[in-house]
């Protein structure tokens, strides 16, 4: 592989899937796109006239087989992500799958069981807060133990709006709050032992009956907690940050300014969707970095044969606490994580990813 570039292939060119294909045919070194597959054929076909030399693949495991396709970046519905990711790790094709691994801890376990079966790293999950400058130095200053102990994270993750009607209630727990749960793991290095989930008044704007926005406070193995709002459709735009609280201080991730930060949909902030500056429209502006950042950290690890970033169990650990979070959107109450123990699962001494470039 030195000295080639990785060839690519995308499963599911949506937002995501098409959002990736032009950083690697943009902003990407090492690699080229080779194929797409889309059971949206129509879609995959006008993604592939966008750029030279790429094919669409009717059926995604023909992808993955496909001789000449080296590695795969898996951009479809979470509920698919098993069968695919399974598929790519029996082809030894280093994969990037995007968030959620899978939609239940069952299933994630039997992707982290197929890779340590296949004896070597070859799943990155598509965390890609990890990859963002703001979020890595928060998580460098905690390490360094310069703050002292972390003892409190709160998290903040409000999108404009969801326009899709399957966003019910439990779907802002998998496939939103999951960004959380892998920010909390990350920045403690522990992992969750229970969640609650708590539901506030709705906000008129979401679909009746859907819980939004929703609070889930994370306990963590050390015992520091985790304060999360989510909030999928607070018709502003993206804001996205972590503030972490620690003995000897405090810092935040993702505030884009210091004073008053106000926003607002209404003339009391100025224009809509502003501050004085500019509230980000979505993820794909605001992570933007982030996305190139992380798939040019896979590609230089796939050529090297390693993972970095989230591993499968990270992608596990996530899966599991959005598990137990489900339950507890049901309840109220507070749910325990039921976490396989991970010397058990990869033996001990198992090696973690690298650490990120
Ligand atoms: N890291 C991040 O910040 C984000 C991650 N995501 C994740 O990316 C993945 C895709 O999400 P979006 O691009 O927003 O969805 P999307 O709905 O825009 O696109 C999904 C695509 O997958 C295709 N598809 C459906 N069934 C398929 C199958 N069986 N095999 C292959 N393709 C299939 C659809 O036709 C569509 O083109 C999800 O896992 C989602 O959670 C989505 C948004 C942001
Ligand atoms: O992953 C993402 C979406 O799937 C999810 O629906 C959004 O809530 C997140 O902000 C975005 O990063």
């Amino acid at each position: 592989m030195p000295g080639q570039d990785l060839r690519v292939g995308i499963i599911g060119v949506g937002v995501m899937g098409g959002d990736h294909a032009d950083r690697l045919a943009r902003r990407i070194g090492g690699a080229r796109l080779v194929a797409v597959a889309d059971p949206d054929e129509a879609r995959a076909r006008a993604l592939a006239a966008r750029h030279d030399g790429v094919r669409a693949v009717a059926d995604p495991l023909a992808l993955v087989a496909d001789e000449e396709v080296d590695a795969v970046i898996v951009a479809s519905p979470g509920f698919v992500h098993e069968e695919q990711v399974l598929a790519c790790i029996a082809h030894s094709k280093p994969t990037l799958c995007e968030k959620p691994l899978t939609m239940d801890s069952a299933s994630s376990l039997r992707v982290v069981e197929a890779e340590r079966d296949a004896g070597r790293p070859l799943v990155q999950v598509g965390f890609m807060r990890r990859f963002d400058p703001q979020y890595a130095e928060l998580r460098q200053l905690l390490a360094s133990g310069r703050l002292g102990r972390t003892l409190l994270l709160h998290n903040t993750h409000r999108n404009k709006s969801v326009p899709n009607a399957d966003f019910r209630s439990e779907m802002i727990v998998r496939d939103s709050l999951v960004h959380e749960v892998d920010v909390a793991r990350f920045m403690f290095g522990e992992e969750i032992v229970a969640i609650q989930v708590l539901s506030p008044a709705p906000t008129s704007h979401a679909l009746d009956g859907v819980v939004d926005p929703q609070v889930a406070v994370f306990t963590m193995a050390g015992g520091g907690l985790v304060t999360n709002e989510v909030f999928v459709n607070c018709q502003v735009g993206y804001e996205v940050r972590c503030e972490a609280v620690a003995e000897r201080g405090s810092a935040i991730a993702g505030r884009p300014q210091t004073g008053l930060y106000a926003t607002s949909v209404g003339e009391s902030a100025g224009a809509p969707g502003s501050w004085g500056g500019a509230v980000d429209p979505d993820y794909t502006v605001r992570f933007g970095l982030a996305y190139d950042r992380e798939v040019q950290a896979w590609v230089d690890a796939a050529r090297r044969g390693e993972v970095v970033g989230a591993t499968s169990w990270d992608g596990f650990a996530a899966t599991a606490v959005c598990t137990a979070g489900m339950q507890s959107l049901a309840t109220g109450e507070r749910v325990a994580v039921d976490l396989a123990d991970r010397e058990v699962v990869l033996g001990v001494g198992a090696r973690a990813a690298q650490p990120i470039p």
